[in-house]
């Protein structure tokens, strides 16, 4: 039914999803890692986002960081979907209306389309079991996102070839080759034939093939076109491992060979102790010249990878990392002012930005919010006022809800405190945080003179509906 072809595809230059500050679907800019949002893989093993019932019963934590996206999608050409000779060529509005409908059928009943499907996949192609982590808790419901999330975008192509070629470059990681594909798609059919029986057709069926066809090879093109010039992952020692507070670390990591990114990009993380197992962590650095890289991270209730990366690692032990995504970037085409807010160890690509605009030699005004429940949590304040102190053009405010930060600082919920310091125009917001104060932030941020456009953060698609963490 299905067939892998090996084609190069015109794909994004840019890692994360476009979504829009505003909290659109990924039209213009994602986030979470969620693996993001983070990743939401079609069969993928780990990371992507968790949802609130994952995140509220034992089980791998998911890191957040999808990219946000931004507005900066670099996207000039419209790509075309693939002609698929034995179905046709895909036709977007049509389909997309019978997709939706299949999609409306089983919702109420993912749960069980979802176990089927992978029952099915493993039964008939037992060798993909080993693509995926030994707990397949975190993969549930999965799927089902992806479907939604590809079937919400079957009529914005550049959105979805966008989304796909992220995922399909994500997917390198987990080992995935083009002749997984196929099965996959042909167990994702039956799945849908014994569940969708009130909106099952030939026509549906039709539809969803051209559909699939048409999102793998989105995939396996940039995968391919990816293969040509990064390795599916690094390998990287910790060389540094520093708890700040009982449930937070700072680490420093070596990868085996150069490590491309840019400040307020995310990376993937698979630890030894959870094989199979990906989180995202936001990079708490600039790219630097002895190639170190830093991250922040939080132990998440009942988190596998956040409690093994805070309480297990330690200097000597090797890590894998995926490639760095997101798009929550410095724009270096503004002159604006810049606007941080940074919740818990969401300062960690905050930091990194800060860094970056350092190093670029071109003053730009950068006003950072830094803010926690209580002061004791602001586990990087004095980097950060070190880093006020040596900066002109950097102002580093602490808030803390509680009461005010040893030191001095501001009192109240972050995006309050910065409502109240505004008004904001002249100034690109970059926020960076708990879901909840993500949300509130843009709006804070929109409602003190800061233009929609002109915000970056993770998708709050991911960050929200995964309830995602990244840590
Ligand atoms: N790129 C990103 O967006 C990143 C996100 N994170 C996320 O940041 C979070 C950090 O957690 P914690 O350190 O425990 O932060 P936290 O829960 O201590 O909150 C940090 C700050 O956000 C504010 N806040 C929290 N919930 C809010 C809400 N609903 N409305 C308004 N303000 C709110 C608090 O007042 C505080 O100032 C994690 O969820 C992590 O996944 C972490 C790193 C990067």
């Amino acid at each position: 039914m299905f067939e892998a072809r090996h084609t190069m595809a015109t794909t994004s230059a840019d890692n994360g999803i476009p979504q829009s500050a505003a909290g659109g679907p990924p039209a213009a800019g994602r986030g979470g890692d969620g693996d993001g949002g983070g990743e939401w893989g079609w069969f993928a093993p780990a990371g992507g986002e968790r949802t609130a019932e994952q995140s509220a019963r034992p089980g791998p934590d998911v890191g957040s960081a999808g990219s946000a996206g931004s507005a900066e999608s670099a996207e000039s050409a419209e790509p075309a979907y693939p002609a698929n000779p034995g179905y046709g060529r895909f036709e977007p509005s049509r389909d997309a209306e019978l997709i939706r409908r299949t999609l409306e059928e089983i919702e109420p009943i993912s749960q069980a389309v979802t176990s089927y499907f992978y029952a099915l996949l493993f039964l008939q192609h037992p060798g993909l079991r080993e693509l995926f982590p030994a707990s397949m808790d975190s993969q549930r419901d999965r799927l089902f996102k992806a479907l939604l999330t590809a079937a919400k975008l079957v009529d914005e192509r550049r959105v979805l070839v966008e989304f796909l070629s992220h995922l399909g470059r994500g997917h390198r990681k987990y080992g995935t080759r083009p002749e997984h594909y196929p099965a996959v798609g042909e167990c994702l059919i039956a799945a849908l034939t014994r569940y969708a029986t009130r909106t099952w057709s030939a026509e549906t069926e039709a539809a969803w093939v051209r559909a699939y066809t048409a999102i793998s090879q989105i995939m396996i093109d940039a995968a391919a076109e990816d293969e040509r010039r990064a390795p599916a992952w690094w390998r990287a020692e910790v060389v540094a491992h520093e708890l700040r507070t009982p449930d937070i670390a700072v680490l420093t990591l070596r990868p085996d060979q150069p490590y491309p990114f840019r400040a307020g990009q995310y990376t993937s993380i698979e630890t030894p102790w959870w094989p199979k197992v990906w989180r995202h962590y936001s990079l708490a650095c600039a790219p630097r010249p002895d190639g170190l890289l830093v991250l922040h991270v939080k132990v998440v209730p009942a988190g596998w990878v956040s409690t093994a990366l805070v309480h297990r690692a330690r200097p000597g032990d090797v890590l894998r990392l995926g490639a760095a995504a997101g798009s929550m970037a410095v724009d270096h085409s503004s002159d604006a002012g810049l606007l941080c807010l940074g919740g818990g160890t969401g300062i960690a690509p905050v930091k990194a930005l800060v860094e970056e605009v350092a190093r670029g030699g071109r003053a730009r005004s950068v006003e950072v919010f830094y803010g926690a429940r209580a002061g004791r949590d602001l586990y990087d304040l004095e980097a950060m006022r070190e880093l006020d102190r040596r900066y002109p053009w950097l102002t580093v405010r602490p808030v803390a809800a509680e009461g005010p930060p040893d030191g001095g600082g501001l009192t109240g919920r972050l995006p309050d405190v910065v409502r109240e310091h505004g008004p904001w125009q002249g100034y690109d917001g970059y926020l960076s945080g708990p879901p909840g104060m993500v949300r509130s932030g843009v709006e804070a941020l929109v409602a003190a003179g800061v233009p929609a456009h002109r915000i970056r953060h993770d998708s709050l698609d991911a960050l929200g509906a995964a309830g995602a963490s990244r840590d």
